[in-house]
């Protein structure tokens, strides 16, 4: 049975790293130098039983806000999550975001950009997810812009009809979609759709570029921004236990908020306040 714990594989190469919290401690990067990506469910929003019931504590809202002046806007959210969500999730902040795993990006300039994907598809498999989901009380189908998830953390019986389901239903479909796993929930996105990508596309855009790219997150959707963010020499950091090729490893949510405030509180011992240059979308 899955677990909020990931084990095992990505698919295209095995998680090192399956160790308890690392013994070396964290490195304290400037906030003046730091490009900073973060997940949200289960990294700023502890896991709930229902993805409605999520929630992200007004003390993380307050240090997001704070980062993100400390950092001249070199802050962005990176989830799986559908746009609104991000948005009402972290209100009342509207920050940078890649949402739907990478699939759809709001860059600091405010345009939204999409991947193409198929309606007609999408319309084809929530039909089919959505009538069998029906027949499996508990479970919750969340149907967002360009993917869907399979929810059974309410109902983890059927985690394995479920996974067929998914599977089933992508028949048809596997050019425009495939399979993301993730804690209690199988995902079907759009093909290609990544968080590597969507932090690739960050880094390539100002006030990101030429910084050292920092990533914290805690699920498999998360392992592909682990991966790349290491292969630019950055920061990676994982929330909880279970295999991954993150760097280092944090207990839970509000260890990273007690790490990202000394990070803040260094900046204030080393230069004396927190500037508000560079604030933008939340000002
Ligand atoms: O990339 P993320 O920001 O971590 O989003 C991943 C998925 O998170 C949500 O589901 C998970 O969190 C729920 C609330 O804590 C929990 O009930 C569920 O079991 C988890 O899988 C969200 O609902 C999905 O849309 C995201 O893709």
């Amino acid at each position: 049975m899955s677990t909020d714990t990931n084990h095992g594989s990505t698919g295209d190469q095995v998680l090192h790293n399956t160790g308890k919290l690392p013994a070396r401690p964290l490195p304290r990067p400037s906030l003046a130098d730091l490009a900073i990506f973060l997940d949200l469910d289960g990294t700023l929003a502890p896991i709930a039983p229902t993805p409605d019931q999520a929630n992200v504590p007004a003390t993380t809202l307050h240090v997001l806000d704070d980062l993100y002046r400390a950092s001249a806007g070199s802050l962005a959210i990176v989830s799986g999550r559908d746009s609104p969500d991000i948005d009402r999730l972290l209100g009342p902040l509207l920050l940078p975001y890649a949402a739907l795993h990478g699939a759809r990006i709001k860059p600091p300039n405010g345009k939204i950009e999409t991947m193409g994907v198929s309606q007609d598809s999408l319309r084809q498999v929530s039909a089919i997810v959505e009538t069998a989901m029906g027949q499996l009380p508990g479970t919750i189908v969340e149907r967002k812009a360009l993917s869907i998830a399979l929810h059974f953390r309410q109902a983890p019986q059927f985690e394995d009809e479920i996974r067929q389901l998914a599977a089933d239903a992508l028949v048809n479909h596997n050019g425009d979609f495939e399979i993301q796993e993730g804690k209690m929930v199988v995902e079907i996105k759009p093909r290609g759709a990544s968080k590597a990508k969507a932090i690739e596309r960050f880094m390539g855009m100002a006030p990101f570029q030429g910084r050292t790219p920092l990533f914290v997150g805690d699920d498999l959707t998360d392992e592909s921004a682990f991966r790349i963010v290491n292969a630019m020499n950055g920061i990676t950091i994982k929330i909880g236990t279970g295999a991954t090729h993150a760097s280092w490893r944090l207990a839970d949510p509000p260890a990273l908020v007690e790490w990202l405030s000394s990070l803040l509180a260094k900046r204030l011992y080393d230069d004396g306040d927190i500037s508000t240059e560079g604030r933008q979308p939340n000002e």
